[in-house]
Order: structure tokens, then C-alpha cells, then sequence
């Protein structure tokens, strides 16, 4: 896993203050970076578009223009001039290189958006967006310089946006790199280092993002066992039964010694999965909301789940539920909740009365979280999305791996069975939800079929397999 930042500029203060650098030696760094990339991809020869904006991320252009000039055709536009004293200094550098200005964009094997980057501070005017329009439509491969121009420090995209194939990052991971918002913009992410190592550059996170080699599956090693050693999950099965069948048949193949569904009548489950009206005593933890709706009545829930001390995971129709959410208060438990941006609303709204829009999570997913946390900080949340985020005590983990084949109904539902079946052989609230979410990717990147094609089954017989492709 890596460590994850709001903002370098503290960094980049303690390489001047304490290591003795400068600006000039990180830029010569943060454009090597680029040019590194650049030559690893593309023969000498190849013509290259940088745009420069009138800032330091301008500059970063710049200087990446003078260390490719001679090697490769070298264009530099830079349609708003210089406004930085850095990207004056480098202006006139590579003007005494002999590279000139070309007077618009025109179509090169790499583009280079070196227009703003962490810099970007207010809304881009029609005709950057204009410019970023033309940019977008040239066919060559897409290099973004630090941030694609158009994705704010704040993660919140403009109105249009760079679209990169690569986004070379400077020094550290951004926190606005990895929005749901941002994550078609930014393509593949590279971090490269400014002149002094990785672990020298970065500071203390709590912010992490986690990595496939993160992955840790629930694998076997004692001999001398029995199903009862690897815990008992209880899923409730409610008004939409496939819902918790799904979930069900996920805790089990993720390793639960024993699953039991509890339903009101009987259910058409796979025989492998057994169905109870109660809950077991031998249970060791609980999964409820996917499919709930009213199914069970309130001296039903207070018995069984709200009164029970085991771990659970809480799903889609428990946020609905007043009382079900009362388990947040529980600080003794281990608790997993797993809303989905329109849940958290509802989430948001049961327990603060206050209302915030779907629109204003996503733009907001990492403070969001945040504010849960410093309520709820034993709570472990994972907001689902594009990329899923998982807090708990402070610390927080960003799971990018996921893919467009898990948009479909029943992905979350294989989730809260993953979480539930770690939960069962004793993990931690938060190594469930971290590794349940690494496991429910990975098992997506597995899948060979067509990416609209998946079915929550697919998910979980990928997730038999995940032990070898991690060998
Ligand atoms: N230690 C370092 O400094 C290092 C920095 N590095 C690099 O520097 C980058 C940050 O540079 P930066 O701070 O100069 O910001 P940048 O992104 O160029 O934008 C500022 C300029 O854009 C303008 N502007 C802003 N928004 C605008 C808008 N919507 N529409 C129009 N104009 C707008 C703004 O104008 P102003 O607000 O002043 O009027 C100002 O002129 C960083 O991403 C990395 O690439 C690396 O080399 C490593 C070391
Ligand atoms: N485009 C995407 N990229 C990455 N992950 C995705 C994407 N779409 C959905 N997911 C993941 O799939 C799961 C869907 O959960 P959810 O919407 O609750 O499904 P359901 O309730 O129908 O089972 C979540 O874990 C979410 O993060």
C-alpha cells in the first residue's frame, strides 16, 4: 500500500528547508520523470506536443521540452504566456536552446497537459476549455503533467477536463487523483520522485491506497481442523431473497465453515446453504440489508441483531432503519457498514437530519468519510464507488482496482457476503472490509468474459482462483 496526500506543498517545504533543494532541482526531477516515461514508450524521433501553462506545472512543460529537444520533435505551445518566475527562467532556457513557441496545437505521437496543475484555483474560461476540447480530440498517446488540467486540488472536475492515458505525478500521491470523478480523466498514475527518494519526500499519512499485492485471502494452514474453526455466518434473507442467496453463497466460498440464511419461509437456496427462522447460537457473524425491505419485524431485529453482540455487517436497507442504525452507537462491536453513495445520503440524513445531495457526496467522498469517522471512529465505513473508501480509527484506505464490469446488481451484494465471511473466522472489522474489497475487484479484473456481461455467480467462482493468480 502507499501513502496518500492532500497536498505536496508541505513536502516540497521540507525539501527546501531541511534537505537544502530548490525549485529549479525539483523541476529538473518532476520533468525527468516525464521524459523517463517518454523515452520508455516512444523511439527517439517521435514528435512531442507540449501545452505550457503560465505557472510551475507551465514550467514543468518547459523544462521537459528542453530535455527532449534534439532527441525527439519537440513542439511547445503556450498559449497563455508566463506568469511564474520559474516559467520565465525555463522560457528563456529553452529559448537559448533555440526552441521556439508554435502558434497552436497540432497533432503529435505524445500531447503533454502542462497547463495547471495543483495551482488550478477557480472555474477554466471558455477558451480553455475550448483549447482542452481540441487537445482532447488529437489522437496521440495523452501524458498529464502532475494533474490532468481541469481535475481541481479539491478533486471536484471542471466542466471539461484533460483526458489522459498517463498522469505522471510529482513527489506523492493526491488525494484528487483518485475521486470518482477523476478516475476517468487520470488514466495510469505514476508517481515520480523530486530529487530525493520516496520514503525521504513523504511525511506521516493516514491516507493509504491499497495495492493488489495488499491482498491477503483467508488460505488454510493448520491441519488439524474442522468446519467449525472457520466461524458460522448468518445472512438475512428478505423480501428480495437472491439478494442475501448471493451474499450467502459468497461468505461460503470465501471460506465461512458453515452460512446459514435466515428467512421467514423457505427460500430456494443452493444446497450447500442452510436456512434457519432464528439465529444460529454457534453464528460468530451477522450480514443484514441486502434485499431486507420490511421483512422482519421489529422484536424480530431487536432480538436477533440489534440486542446480539456479533460482528455484522450492515447493507443497503438497513440504512433506512432508525433502529438498525442504532448499532452505530454500539462501541463494543465490531460493525462494517457498506453504503453506496445514494445509502449514505440516507445514511447522512438518519443520523444528522441533515440533507446532502448524492452530487455533493461524490465531490466530497474523502471529507465525507471523514466526518462519519470523527462520529463513528470504531465504525468501519466503506463507501462504495468507482473507487471504494474504507475508514475506520483515522485511517483510511482507497481500494482503486475496481472496474465498470462490477456496475451491476449483486456486486455489493458478493461484497457484504466477502466482509461476513471474514467476519465469521475472526477478523477485524477493518481487515474484512479492506480485504473483502481487494477480493471483490480482483475477482472482477480475473473475469475473461465480456465486460457488461458479469453475473454476481461469475464473482464468486472467480474468487476460487484468486489464491493462484496471486501465486
Ligand atoms: N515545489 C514546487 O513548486 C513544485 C512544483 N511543481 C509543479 O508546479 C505545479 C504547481 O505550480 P503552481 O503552484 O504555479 O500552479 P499551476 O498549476 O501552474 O497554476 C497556477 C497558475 O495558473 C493560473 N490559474 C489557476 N487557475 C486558473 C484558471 N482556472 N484559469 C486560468 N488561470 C488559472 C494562476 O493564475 P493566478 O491565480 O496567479 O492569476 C497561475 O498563473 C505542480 O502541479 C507541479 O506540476 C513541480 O515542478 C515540483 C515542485
Ligand atoms: N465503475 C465501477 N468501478 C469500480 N467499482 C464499481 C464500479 N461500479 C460498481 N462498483 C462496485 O460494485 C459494488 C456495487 O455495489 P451496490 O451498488 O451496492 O450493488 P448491489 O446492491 O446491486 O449489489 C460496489 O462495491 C462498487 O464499489
Amino acid at each position: 500500500m502507499r501513502k496518500l496526500f492532500k497536498s505536496c506543498y508541505a513536502l516540497d517545504q521540507k525539501c527546501y528547508e531541511q534537505y537544502g533543494l530548490n525549485e529549479d532541482i525539483l523541476m529538473e526531477h518532476a520533468a525527468r520523470g516525464m521524459a523517463e516515461y517518454i523515452k520508455g514508450r516512444f523511439e527517439e524521433g517521435a514528435s512531442v506536443l507540449i501545452v505550457s501553462g503560465p505557472g510551475n506545472n507551465g514550467a514543468d512543460g518547459i523544462v521537459l521540452a528542453r530535455q527532449l529537444f534534439g532527441a525527439y520533435e519537440v513542439h511547445l505551445y503556450m498559449p497563455f504566456g508566463v506568469k511564474s518566475p520559474m516559467a520565465r527562467l525555463q522560457l528563456e532556457r529553452v529559448q537559448k536552446l533555440g526552441i521556439s513557441l508554435c502558434d497552436e496545437p497540432k497533432e503529435a505521437d505524445v500531447i503533454v497537459d502542462a497547463l495547471f496543475g495543483a495551482g488550478l484555483n477557480r472555474r477554466l474560461d471558455e477558451a480553455t476549455q475550448q483549447l482542452l476540447h481540441r487537445l482532447n480530440a488529437l489522437n496521440g498517446f495523452k501524458l498529464a503533467c502532475d494533474v490532468p488540467t481541469g481535475v481541481g486540488s479539491d478533486g471536484r472536475l471542471m466542466p471539461f477536463a484533460f483526458d489522459a492515458d498517463v498522469t505522471i505525478t510529482m513527489g506523492a500521491l493526491k488525494e484528487s487523483l483518485y475521486l470518482d470523478e477523476s478516475k476517468d480523466m487520470v488514466g495510469e498514475i505514476v508517481c515520480t520522485d523530486l530529487g530525493v527518494s520516496r520514503e525521504r519526500y513523504e511525511d506521516q499519512s493516514d491516507t493509504f491506497v491499497l495495492d493488489a499485492s495488499d491482498l491477503q485471502l483467508p488460505i488454510r494452514t493448520a491441519a488439524s481442523t474442522h468446519k467449525g474453526t472457520f466461524g458460522h455466518a448468518a445472512v438475512f434473507c428478505g423480501e428480495k431473497e437472491g439478494a442475501g442467496i448471493i451474499a450467502g453463497m459468497a461468505a461460503s466460498r470465501f471460506g465461512a465453515g458453515l452460512t446459514t440464511l435466515i428467512v421467514h419461509e423457505k427460500v430456494s437456496q443452493p444446497p450447500f446453504l442452510m436456512h434457519t427462522t432464528v439465529v444460529p447460537s454457534s453464528a460468530t457473524a451477522l450480514a443484514i440489508g441486502m434485499g431486507l425491505g420490511a421483512h422482519f419485524d421489529q422484536e424480530f431485529l431487536d432480538k436477533y441483531v440489534i440486542k446480539s453482540h456479533l460482528p455484522i455487517v450492515l447493507d443497503a436497507d438497513a440504512f433506512y432503519s432508525k433502529e438498525l442504525l442504532g448499532i452505530l452507537e454500539q462501541n463494543e462491536r465490531e460493525v462494517v457498514i457498506t453504503p453506496h453513495p445514494k445509502e449514505f445520503s440516507v445514511l447522512w440524513s438518519q443520523i444528522n437530519g441533515e440533507e446532502i445531495s448524492v452530487d455533493e457526496i461524490q465531490c466530497n467522498r474523502f471529507e465525507m468519510v471523514r466526518k462519519f469517522n470523527a462520529r463513528y471512529p470504531h465504525v468501519t465505513l466503506l463507501l462504495k464507488g468507482a473507487n471504494m473508501l474504507i475508514m475506520q480509527e483515522e485511517r483510511l484506505y482507497i481500494n482503486p482496482l475496481g472496474t465498470s464490469v462490477l456496475s451491476k446488481g449483486g456486486s455489493g451484494d458478493v461484497l457484504s457476503g466477502l466482509i461476513a465471511a471474514l467476519l465469521a473466522q475472526g477478523y477485524t472489522g477493518l481487515e474484512a472490509a479492506i480485504q473483502g474489497s481487494l477480493t471483490l475487484t480482483l475477482a472482477a479484473q480475473n473475469y475473461k468474459g465480456a465486460s457488461y456481461a458479469i453475473l454476481p455467480t461469475d464473482l464468486i467462482d472467480a474468487i476460487q482462483y484468486l489464491e493462484m493468480s496471486q501465486k
